[in-house]
């Protein structure tokens, strides 16, 4: 009689790599591996739109790597893992976890189910530095504030486990007929829908594992070492854009930590960067610990902030049509890559909040449909920085201010003008204030306010104004 080695299933979900991919080494330790990929029609902790393409392109990438063999289902996971499990006769079902408030329930209640079937499970920390649950504070509360949780919190735990190789070889089980059926191209048309508006990003992303690493390499050479100067610069290429690559798991935390070791670079820059890896973990850590992060106020007092409700106005941020010439960069920028840089994203969401005083939520759901990067953590919890009501926030009277930002950070306008080209003709000293901008200028550089480009939506200095009266009627 043949003996067969047992058969485990590895159940990828935010993890879509080989190497570093601790539930597969795992299984691949046990036996057959079955590579399986289920995407729920109703999950609400995804993106929109454009994440979804990106999920897409990072699944086509695994399953290429994976010669073919990645089961995709659309479904249930409740219901298709034991089907599976049963079809194939796997004693096993490995998983790296994920850290959401719906995805903890979910794979609670699926581990006991698969437990009561009598197949082994296991679940390995795939995608953070440090658990959650094992930064506390002396008196066991979590930490709200981020320079101690990280100093005294993370940085005196454990290191970070050391990234691991993918396994050298794997017997990958094959699925039997009796099995439900996959099929990547019901996922595929799920995912992309069917408008073809993505096309354009074809030349922008490039998705999967080995990109990433390439992406990686790139920084370690060419950005990281202006990280620590040059980051606040959307007109340069000194960050790293492995937000990506970290939100579908094309590379962990931990080979970005640890590959920073071999980089020519000074500390400052190895340092901040790090500290920047801390605040992806401190937006886990504010989620895991206070769940309802994505929807309510961290600081209550908030909860009466009289926000307006104008939809004009937040149909003009969201297509870039202000009159403010770098949150209209940004948000064109978003609605064209997928992506935003970390500075403007603060700028823009400090205009939206502070500016025209919309509700924080708005922007973050507006983010959610349109980044590529977005992650239900990071997106919530940097909005409730920026709106002020969050833990260890931006105080509410730090309002940027877009023109001296501008100024600042795009000095020579390089990102502004290639994301308002209609403003390209202006000299610097106007670029950011148009409104400002004698007539002769516009007429020379070809601009015709309210006409080739908008007024501005709002008075800057009055909206400020505004913004903080409403502030001080909270009496915070
Ligand atoms: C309003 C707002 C919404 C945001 N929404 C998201 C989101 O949905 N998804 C997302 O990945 N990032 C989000 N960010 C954080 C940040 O803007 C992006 O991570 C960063 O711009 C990605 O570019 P990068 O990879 O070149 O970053 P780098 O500067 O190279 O940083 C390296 C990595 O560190 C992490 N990181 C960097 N900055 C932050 C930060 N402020 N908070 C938490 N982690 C950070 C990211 O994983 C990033 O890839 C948001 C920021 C703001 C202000």
């Amino acid at each position: 009689m043949v003996q067969h080695s047992p058969t485990v299933i590895v159940w990828f979900r935010r993890d879509l790599r080989l190497s570093d991919n601790p539930a597969l080494l795992a299984a691949t330790a046990m036996g057959q591996v079955l590579p399986v990929y289920i995407h729920e029609n109703n999950q609400q902790e995804g993106g929109g739109g454009a994440w979804r393409w990106g999920l897409q392109q990072a699944l086509a990438a695994l399953n290429a790597d994976l010669q073919g063999k990645l089961c995709c289902y659309v479904g249930d996971p409740a219901r298709l893992l034991p089907e599976v499990a049963h079809a194939v006769g796997a004693t096993g079902v490995y998983w790296n976890r994920l850290y959401t408030p719906q995805a903890i329930k979910r794979d609670r209640a699926i581990k006991q189910s698969l437990i009561e079937r009598g197949l082994q499970v296991r679940s390995f920390n795939g995608s953070l530095l440090w658990e959650p649950w094992q930064v506390l504070k002396a008196d066991k509360t979590p930490y709200k504030v981020f320079t101690p949780y990280y100093r005294r919190g993370c940085l005196v735990q454990d290191v970070p486990r050391q990234p691991m190789d993918a396994p050298p070889t794997v017997t990958w089980a094959t699925l039997p007929a009796a099995a439900p059926a996959p099929s990547m191209q019901a996922l595929d048309a799920l995912l992309l829908g069917d408008v073809s508006w993505h096309k354009k990003w074809h030349g922008i992303w490039s998705m999967g594992e080995e990109a990433a690493q390439t992406r990686f390499e790139h920084f370690l050479s060419h950005g990281l070492a202006c990280y620590d100067q040059g980051r606040d610069f959307p007109g340069r290429d000194c960050t790293s854009r492995l937000s990506t690559a970290l939100q579908y798991g094309l590379l962990s935390p931990n080979q970005v930590w640890y590959g920073l070791e071999h980089a020519k670079a000074d500390e400052h820059s190895v340092d901040k960067f790090r500290s920047e890896l801390a605040w992806r973990e401190f937006a886990y850590y504010q989620l895991f610990h206070f769940p309802s992060l994505p929807h309510k106020n961290f600081q209550p007092k908030f909860d009466h902030f009289p926000w307006l409700e104008d939809e004009v106005a937040l149909g003009r941020w969201q297509t870039g049509q202000t009159g403010i010439p770098i949150v209209d960069a940004g948000m064109r920028e978003l609605w064209q890559t997928g992506v935003m840089h970390n500075r403007v994203r603060m700028l823009v969401g400090s205009f939206l909040v502070k500016n025209l005083l919309l509700d924080w939520r708005a922007g973050a759901a507006w983010f959610k449909d349109c980044l590529v990067d977005y992650d239900l953590a990071i997106n919530s919890a940097s909005w409730q920085w920026v709106a002020g009501c969050g833990a260890d926030a931006a105080p509410y009277f730090r309002i940027f201010n877009p023109v001296t930002q501008g100024e600042k950070f795009d000095r020579n306008g390089t990102y502004t003008r290639r994301f308002v080209p209609e403003l390209a003709n202006l000299p610097d000293q106007y670029l950011f204030k148009p409104w400002m901008a004698p007539a002769s200028i516009l007429r020379q550089a070809g601009v015709r306010l309210g006409q080739d480009y908008p007024e501005p939506l709002v008075d800057l200095a009055a909206s400020r104004a505004q913004a903080l009266a409403a502030f001080q009627a909270l009496k915070i």
